[in-house]
């Protein structure tokens, strides 16, 4: 079991610094992995000391359950259809607001306090995630047909312009990306976060794409962490129901952000301390490496 104590970790890391300097990393800060204060700030650290080393951050987040936290309290009603949220214009704002306002910048003010000059944009600065309306095909249950489900402004990506990011992290920022982007006509689209990190991933060409969750990495039926997963396995796993709800867009956009060019791709626990500097500076590594 690798230690969590950013000392030792450091010491183990030395080959792995020389290794990464320079190189871009994309980091998928899940809304589940958001759990605590403390946590929260260790995350912040982590990536400011990514930063400090020589290595190119850049931190794409969620905030799913503190979209849900706040939908609650106005009285509105949520639904997910394959791991995405249907998104009625009145959800639209409450998105919008959430991340792109109190999430984004409480990330964005935590690296500050960690000694980090992050900036918090959205997919709709700089022209930077183009989108356009997404159709999701829904599984008919037994014999019946596919269902088609129009899921309102749930958002594809169509284009990712990464000037802007690249522009941010030449000058020593820290970019912090909410998951919204904008439609041919200006309108406003909401995107899973894990499809906008993987899809800028790719854009960049980025070293490394790690999406951190609140579980250990990809389980199968007897929970039990799967090392590593292939394109095959997770076609078998998802038709199987033996992965469902927000793990099929994970995998999904993962597989894509690796042929797009990505070098390698984890899934790791965001609620254990220091995952990403394990995942990053350890030979053991931790979570799930999703392959070709
Ligand atoms: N086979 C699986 N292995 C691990 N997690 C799975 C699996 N199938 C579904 N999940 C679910 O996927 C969740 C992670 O996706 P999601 O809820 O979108 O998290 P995040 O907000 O971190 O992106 C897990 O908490 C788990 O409930
Ligand atoms: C279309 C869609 O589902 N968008 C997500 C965006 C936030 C997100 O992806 O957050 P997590 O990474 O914390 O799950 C949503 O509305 O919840």
């Amino acid at each position: 079991m690798p230690s969590q104590n950013v000392a030792d970790i450091l010491i183990e890391a030395l080959p792995y610094i020389r290794q990464f300097a320079g190189s871009t990393i994309v980091v998928k800060y899940g809304g589940h992995a958001m759990v605590d204060e403390q946590l929260k700030m260790d995350f912040a650290r982590d990536i400011t000391l990514l930063k400090y080393i020589g290595i190119n951050p850049v931190v794409v987040h969620g905030g799913g359950p503190q979209i849900n936290e706040v939908m609650d309290r106005m009285g509105i009603k949520t639904q997910f259809v394959r791991g995405m949220r249907l998104t009625d214009a009145e959800t639209m704002d409450v998105v919008e607001m959430v991340l792109g306002g109190k999430v984004n910048k409480s990330i964005v003010a935590q690296i500050a306090q960690a000694g980090g000059r992050a900036v918090g944009i959205t997919g709709k600065d700089g022209g930077m995630v183009s989108a356009r309306k997404m159709t999701i095909m829904k599984e008919g249950a037994g014999d019946a047909p596919p269902e088609i489900i129009d899921p309102g402004l749930v958002g594809e990506v169509t284009h990712v312009n990464p000037d802007i990011l690249k522009t941010l992290t030449d000058r020593g920022f820290i970019p912090v990306v909410a998951p919204v982007g904008v439609g041919e006509n200006g309108e406003t689209y909401n995107i899973n976060a894990d499809v906008v990190a993987c899809r800028i991933a790719a854009a960049l060409g980025a070293f490394r794409l790690i999406l951190l969750t609140d579980v250990d990495g990809v389980l199968d039926r007897d929970k039990k962490l799967i090392h590593s997963i292939d394109t095959g396995e997770v076609r078998r796993m998802i038709s199987d129901e033996s992965i469902v709800g927000g793990m099929i867009p994970k995998l999904e956009y993962a597989l894509s952000a690796l042929s797009g060019g990505v070098g390698k791709c984890h899934i790791i626990n965001g609620t254990r301390r220091h995952s990403l500097l394990l995942e990053l500076f350890t030979d053991q590594g931790i979570g799930t490496e999703v392959l070709l």
